[in-house]
């Protein structure tokens, strides 16, 4: 809807014909996005080749499980003109790849060149054109800059950043953290705890982000503390509702299955978990909700062990304790 609303013929592709004919026929899109009207210069097609060929820019949001066998498909159809942006939010499972790698590979694109989207934006709200703000992320600021020309609407402001990598990485992180805030506060836990979480969640990115190669100011900003504040604090994150009814006593296999939509901060647990043992960084919230996850540990005993444990200098392993 911004492509379409700035004046782009947008070209949906979906593998699933009912929703292709409902977009194109009745301009809704009801599963996902309730009332809300789509724009007429917005239609739908199965046909990957129709989807892409002579597109001027792409825009990748299948689910980080999904994108290799996304970007493969479309590959074929890509060519050296076309600007490339994502908005996924994970790490490919079994590879732990960025999702930039995965498409990177798939397209055989020049990888400074991918565009990360991102930052504080529920669906529900862009849809309805209200204020949302995000960030788009490329080494190569002028692909960064395109990708903010195509996107910036009056509703929808848009804001340029390097550090791609860092970009993904708190995208995809503050899943995790997410999932804590819905489990926080499903456990009947104060706002304290939550600002804790929020907080000490927010360490973890930006350590984990270090490692990996990011600019820890990156961490301030849209992708970092931004869509931190809008998935631990909102209903409509699927990962807030994901903890929360987690926290209820729910099965990991019934919160999915009630879910019906991607819950992106359940693999990203588990490769944020490998991921911190790789690059030897202290991630407590991740390890104890991969125990909460995976290995069946009492939520209300994550929080215990959380609290308990050994007394830390607030930025370690961030900024040189003086
Ligand atoms: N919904 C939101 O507000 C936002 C979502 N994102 C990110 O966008 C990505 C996608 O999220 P949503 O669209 O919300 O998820 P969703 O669960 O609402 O929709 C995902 C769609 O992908 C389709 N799909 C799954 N596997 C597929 C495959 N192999 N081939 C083709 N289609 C496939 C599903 O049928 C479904 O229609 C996630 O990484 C999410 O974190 C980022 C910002 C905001
Ligand atoms: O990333 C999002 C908003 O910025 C969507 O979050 P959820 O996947 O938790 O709904």
């Amino acid at each position: 809807t911004v492509l379409a609303d700035n004046g782009y013929d947008v070209h949906i592709w979906s593998r699933n014909e009912e929703q292709v004919n409902e977009i194109n026929e009745h301009h809704t899109n009801k599963r996902f996005l309730q009332e809300a009207v789509l724009p007429h210069n917005l239609k739908a097609t199965t046909d990957m080749e129709e989807a892409i060929t002579g597109a001027e820019l792409v825009l990748f949001v299948a689910t980080s499980a999904s994108m290799r066998e996304v970007a493969r498909k479309a590959s074929p159809y890509i060519t050296e003109s076309m600007l490339i942006i994502h908005a996924t939010k994970g790490f490919e499972t079994g590879t732990l790849k960025r999702m930039t790698t995965v498409l990177a590979e798939e397209l055989k694109t020049d990888p400074t060149r991918l565009v990360v989207l991102s930052g504080p934006s529920h669906a529900e709200e862009v849809v309805r054109r209200q204020p949302t703000t995000v960030v788009v992320a490329a080494e190569n600021m002028e692909a960064a800059e395109q990708a903010q020309d195509a996107l910036i609407t009056q509703s929808f402001r848009v804001y340029t950043n390097p550090d791609a990598i860092g970009v993904e990485v708190a995208g995809a992180i503050k899943n995790i953290i997410a999932l804590g805030a819905g489990l926080t506060d499903g456990l009947g836990f104060g706002d304290n705890a939550k600002s804790a979480l929020i907080t000490r969640g927010l360490s973890e990115i930006t350590r984990l982000g270090m490692a990996m190669g990011a600019n820890p100011l990156t961490f301030s900003g849209l992708a970092g503390v931004g869509d931190l504040i809008v998935t631990c604090t909102s209903t409509l994150s699927r990962n807030w509702r994901a903890g929360s009814m987690l926290a209820k006593g729910k099965s990991l296999d019934t919160v999915l299955a009630e879910m019906g939509m991607v819950v992106e901060g359940v693999r990203t647990t588990s490769a944020a978990h490998e991921l911190s043992q790789t690059y030897g960084v202290v991630m407590p919230i991740t390890e104890q909700l991969y125990k909460v996850l995976f290995e069946g540990k009492e939520p209300r005993k994550a929080a215990v062990d959380l609290m308990g444990r050994g007394r830390k200098h607030e930025m370690e392993d961030i900024a040189p304790i003086q």
